[in-house]
């Protein structure tokens, strides 16, 4: 459960995000909205990484301002464009990132096989395509054991093959965890392999759910 109060947003004066009350009950949601509506803003501020106005608390008692490191290491947070220091391997940074995260031991096995990602993580991230770096975030924001996992255009850049791939990962991740996701994206997600995808619209620089 995540509740969001009093929130306020704003870019050199300019108000880009408000929302008074809002309340999202543990799921997996589909964030949508026009090209800057706010979606980014939302899970920015959502992961901990933006400076705002106002409260987010995670599960009843998580303030992301007031428990700011362990609200963190609740939520993970892949950007719709990662950036990464190009000398560093697709290992290194999930060895990082795992401890980072407190992941269990092989946790990265599972996602590494499902998309035959092996054979490219030893080289350094400034090889890699931008779908090969899109993966690879995408396995960063799973290490752990986050109540939450917010992806950011997570389809973008991949090919068809690996989309079904990312949509199981989160059945798995939320029928087995329980874990919370909020997946923007300008892509409709597939309703037979997540089939309990609510919707929240980002609009008119405010948010609501749509029925
Ligand atoms: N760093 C920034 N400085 C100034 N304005 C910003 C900044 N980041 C976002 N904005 C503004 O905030 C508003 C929301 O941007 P945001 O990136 O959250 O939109 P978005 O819905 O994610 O867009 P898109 O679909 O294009 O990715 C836009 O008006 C944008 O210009």
């Amino acid at each position: 459960m995540i509740q969001i109060n009093k929130f306020r947003k704003t870019y050199n004066g300019r108000v880009a995000l408000q929302i008074d009350a809002f309340t999202i009950p543990p799921g997996i949601y589909w964030v949508r909205g026009i090209n800057g509506s706010g979606k980014s803003t939302l899970l920015k501020a959502l992961a901990g990484i933006a400076h705002f106005q106002g409260d987010i608390i995670l599960a009843g008692n998580l303030n992301s301002k007031q428990q700011s490191v362990a609200y963190r290491g609740a939520v993970n947070f892949a950007e719709a464009e990662p950036v990464f220091p190009e000398f560093l391997t697709g290992n290194e940074l999930i060895h990082l990132f795992k401890k980072a995260k407190n992941a269990p031991d092989r946790q990265e096995d599972f996602y590494v096989d499902s998309m035959s990602m092996a054979s490219y993580l030893p080289d350094p991230v400034g090889t890699y395509s931008s779908g090969m770096l899109k993966k690879l975030s995408l396995v960063l924001a799973f290490l752990g054991q986050p109540a939450c996992i917010l992806l950011d255009e997570p389809l973008t850049t991949l090919d068809t093959d690996s989309l079904p791939v990312v949509y199981s990962w989160i059945a798995r991740r939320h029928h087995q965890h329980q874990t919370t996701f909020l997946l923007s994206s300008h892509q409709e997600f597939e309703g037979e392999t997540l089939p309990d995808v609510r919707k929240i619209v980002v609009e008119q620089g405010t948010i609501r759910y749509e029925p």
